[in-house]
């Protein structure tokens, strides 16, 4: 039942009768009173700081435990019945004032016969409003808690949420040490909200009746708003430097330390830092929008989604400020759904980032395994080239010493296996000091590679060529035997005679070679000697006068 009828005020504090009561509760001087449409901020206030208001408690109605539920009263409030004090909020001193102590909601125990009974209502304040504020209705108390937490169980939900964003968020700060700029002002922002939400909402006296403490929590959270914004745009504009951004946050900041401060201490009411910072925050927020307006663009999806819902709860929070200055119509102004808006952007914003995180984090992995592909087989080809170059002489392309190390032996065990015959073939090219010593040493190169290439023309591609070293070649010849491969030397010997040549123009005349024979089985038993035999052989070339080729005998 609503008590929004019959209400009457008067201005100041009422005389003490003899048994010190106050004279107006017990309805002496009833010309003094004046109607009123609602009890809160008579007109003609001119300063005063006491005011008194009356109305007759309405009949109707069967009563088993009635409670008068009050929204919120400025600031301090006695409720006379039947001439006496029947509650008091606040500590009314002699003179009749007191100190701010909080703005709770208040239930005041009525008798089941009030109807029809006047009751009183003597005020203090010294805030910008006087008076009783919000609703006010008569119900039972069993009704009454589950009509207060009816009303704040949206509230409670989203002050959960809030703080739970607040603490994540202030925890991936503390992981991500590279995102701090980015993250801390969200934390700061929803842990902002989140107290301020809880601590306004009107279970929370149900869980601590501590109202004083609630209202230090929803100041700290509600002044501190703005820190965490200038914060956040400042981090968005970081290049751009803008003193402004932080020139606001910090003098919100500071607001907030003074003003807490100051309250604590008893020097101001706490009361009244709420209409100096509601001017303050309206100031900010015109001159945040006037610079970042002009800036949307440069920034992104992201932050303009933040933005938004940054720009929904400023226009919330002005609605507030609004009813709680008189200036629109009594209402529950839903703060929370800002800060709903907000957490759920946030929430989005972290999901997608962590998708596309994740799909970064792939494009990386396929990018590294590509690399990790090309390597390998980079490598591959160096491992190919290492192993060519292992066996190949680098000069004229033959195979090397070790080589033919190897392949004499593999060629020794599979000859005797075979029972065939291998020959062993050793040349080396005459007076080749003398080619050094008079065309140079890359003249003598020159000769090197030329015979080299005569070599591999001349036998077949089975035979295994190879340079063991200076100007000393070895062929090794599979299935041969020594006669017939002296018919090739011979005719290579011929060959040899007749060709010239030819260094950077300089015709250095015909080179002769002189090679040594030797055969499995026909000379040895062991393949493997065959190297020594056919040294002997090149050696009694030599000897004979070279330009020759002899089988070993
Ligand atoms: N240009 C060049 N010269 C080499 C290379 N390897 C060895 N020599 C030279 O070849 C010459 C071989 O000389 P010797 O061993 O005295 O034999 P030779 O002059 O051919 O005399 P005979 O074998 O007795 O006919 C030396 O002067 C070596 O420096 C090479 O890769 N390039």
């Amino acid at each position: 039942m609503s008590l929004s009828e019959g209400w009457q005020f008067r201005w100041g504090d009422s005389p003490v009768s003899a048994d010190g009561s106050p004279a107006w509760a017990q309805g002496k001087d009833p010309a003094g009173w004046q109607a009123i449409n609602f009890p809160s901020n008579p007109p003609g206030r001119d300063g005063k700081r006491h005011a008194w208001f009356k109305t007759t408690l309405p009949s109707g109605g069967s009563w088993r435990d009635p409670v008068l539920y009050i929204y919120s009263v400025n600031l301090l409030l006695e409720a006379y019945l039947e001439g006496q004090r029947h509650y008091r909020f606040g500590e009314f001193g002699a003179d009749g004032q007191g100190r701010f102590a909080g703005w709770p909601w208040h239930m005041i125990e009525l008798p089941p016969d009030f109807a029809g009974q006047p009751m009183y209502f003597r005020v203090y304040s010294d805030y910008t409003d006087i008076g009783l504020w919000g609703e006010i209705k008569i119900m039972e108390r069993a009704e009454l808690f589950g009509y207060v937490l009816r009303h704040s169980a949206i509230d409670l939900g989203i002050s959960m949420i809030c703080l739970l964003l607040a603490l994540l968020t202030g925890v991936f700060t503390t992981i991500q040490p590279g995102k701090r700029h980015q993250l801390a002002p969200i934390a700061l922002f929803s842990l902002a909200s989140g107290s301020m939400i809880l601590a306004e909402t009107q279970a929370s006296q149900l869980l601590i009746d501590a109202p004083l403490m609630w209202n230090y929590l929803a100041a700290g959270g509600y002044f501190l708003l703005p820190v965490a914004l200038g914060l956040l745009v400042e981090q968005w504009y970081r290049d751009t430097r803008l003193r402004l951004i932080r020139r606001i946050w910090q003098l919100h900041l500071a607001y907030w330390v003074i003003a807490l401060g100051a309250a604590s201490l008893g020097w101001v009411s706490l009361a009244i830092t709420y209409p100096i910072f509601d001017g303050l925050l309206l100031i900010s927020m015109v001159l945040m929008a006037v610079i970042i307006l002009p800036r949307l663009k440069t920034l992104d999806v992201e932050q303009k989604a933040i933005l938004a819902t940054h720009a929904v709860f400023s226009l919330l929070l002005i609605a507030d400020m609004a009813v709680a200055h008189g200036l629109l119509p009594w209402a529950r102004v839903p703060i929370s759904a800002g800060a709903l808006v907000f957490s759920f952007v946030i929430v989005a914003i972290s999901l997608f980032e962590y998708k596309r995180t994740q799909q970064e984090f792939k494009a990386l992995n396929l990018r590294l395994e590509q690399e990790v592909a090309q390597r390998t087989e980079e490598l591959q080809t160096l491992i190919q080239r290492l192993e060519v170059f292992s066996y190949t002489d680098p000069l004229t392309g033959l195979y090397n010493r070790r080589h033919f190390t190897d392949i004499l032996e593999k060629a020794s065990a599979q000859a005797i296996r075979h029972q065939s015959p291998l020959t062993l073939v050793m040349i080396d090219i005459d007076h080749f000091k003398r080619i050094n010593d008079q065309y140079g040493h890359e003249a003598g190169d020159c000769a090197l590679v030329n015979i080299a290439s005569q070599l591999k023309q001349h036998f077949r591609e089975a035979d295994v060529i190879c340079r063991l070293g200076g100007e000393e070649f070895a062929i090794l010849l599979y299935h041969t035997e020594a006669g017939g491969v002296q018919q090739r030397t011979d005719e290579l010997l011929d060959i040899l005679s007749k060709t010239l040549h030819v260094h950077q123009g300089t015709t250095m005349g015909p080179i002769t070679i002189s090679c040594g024979i030797a055969s499995y089985p026909q000379h040895v038993d062991d393949p493997q000697a065959l190297l020594g035999l056919a040294d002997q052989a090149l050696y009694s070339a030599k000897l004979a006068g070279r330009a020759r080729s002899h089988v070993y005998a």
